[in-house]
């Protein structure tokens, strides 16, 4: 009922009462919801995602409750195919999640949030739709699992830009789910060392390890993503998301069953004070490092 209201007042939120005439071109149908901006291209059957919740695109619950509704919306949409998911604030894809939802809050409030996580994960990783990370900026721990949920990434070969997921250097571990999506992208070998040291690897590392798939100038992030995205959309849908399906559905599967109780071990694992503790010496290192 709590998720039902959230989601019905965020669907206020998201603005679709808000468009002007400006925003709303036969080609170029553009919603401008809160924290993502959904551009549809219809013709082509093409949506952009852009995160745009400054100053680093965090994940909280409104956040994340936004892109979910986003990215369902534009799944029924017959006339999308294919989105790509990019940024709008500069030198940032997505600092992760946002810490402040971990922090000093009800066990309830806990659930609710990683209950949205797992939803936004379950709607990305298993979407029909041809799915590109066009990674204009940072992209550490929750920014790279939506990175590595897609099917494909770009990221722009600016040596201040790094991905990976980093939560150990937080006192934190990565869910089941993450490690599972990490792995079958890079393998066991290579997630083992990178969820226990929590690397952050470099755009040119990233892309040696495989994390991502190409490297681009940062002004062709996005013309590369709608190229590959051209590629991908000659394959017939059908044959693609049975073949999407196969390699995901295990995956998905073990998140699904045991749901419940992975919400529970966030719970229990984020309300002990060791890990309070960790998390607001974690936040106050960041204001620090500011100054
Ligand atoms: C047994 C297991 C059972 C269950 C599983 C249990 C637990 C799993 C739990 C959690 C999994 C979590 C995954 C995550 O995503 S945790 C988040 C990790 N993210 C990070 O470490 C990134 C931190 N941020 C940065 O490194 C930098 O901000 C940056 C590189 C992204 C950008 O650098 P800038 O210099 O451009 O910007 P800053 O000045 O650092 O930041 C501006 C502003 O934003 C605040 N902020 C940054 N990141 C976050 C965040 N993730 N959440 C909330 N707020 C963030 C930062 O503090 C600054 O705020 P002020 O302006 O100072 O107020």
């Amino acid at each position: 009922m709590m998720i039902l209201s959230r989601l019905l007042g965020c669907q206020e939120q998201l603005g679709f009462l808000h468009q002007s005439k400006e925003e709303l071109t036969d080609s170029h149908p553009v919603v401008c919801n809160r924290n993502i901006l959904v551009e549809l291209e219809e013709g082509v059957g093409v949506a952009v995602m852009k995160m745009k919740s400054p100053p680093v695109n965090s994940l909280s619950l409104d956040f994340l409750t936004e892109f979910s509704i986003s990215l369902e919306k534009l799944e029924n949409d017959r006339g999308c195919r294919g989105v790509i998911l990019t940024s709008a604030v500069p030198k940032i894809f997505s600092a992760g999640l946002d810490i402040k939802e971990m922090c000093g809050k009800s066990a309830e409030h806990y659930a609710e949030f990683w209950r949205a996580v797992q939803e936004m994960w379950l709607k990305l990783y298993k979407s029909n739709m041809v799915t590109i990370a066009a990674i204009n900026g940072n992209c550490p721990a929750g920014g790279c699992l939506m990175a590595v949920s897609c099917d494909y990434r770009i990221m722009a070969e600016n040596p201040k830009y790094s991905i990976g997921l980093n939560e150990t250097q937080l006192g934190i571990v990565a869910p089941f789910w993450f490690k599972d999506t990490i792995a079958n992208t890079i393998g066991h070998r290579a997630t083992e060392r990178s969820l226990q040291l929590g690397l952050l690897y470099s755009a040119s590392d990233a892309l040696k390890i495989g994390i991502v798939d190409e490297l681009v100038p940062e002004e062709k992030v996005l013309n590369a993503a709608a190229a590959t995205m051209s590629q991908w959309l000659a394959i017939p849908d059908y044959a693609r998301q049975i073949s999407k399906s196969m390699m995901r559905k295990p995956t998905l599967d073990r998140l699904l069953t045991h749901r419940e109780s992975d919400i529970q071990n966030f719970v229990s694992f984020v309300t002990k004070d060791s890990i309070q503790k960790s998390l607001q010496t974690y936040m106050e290192s960041l204001k620090q490092r500011k100054g």
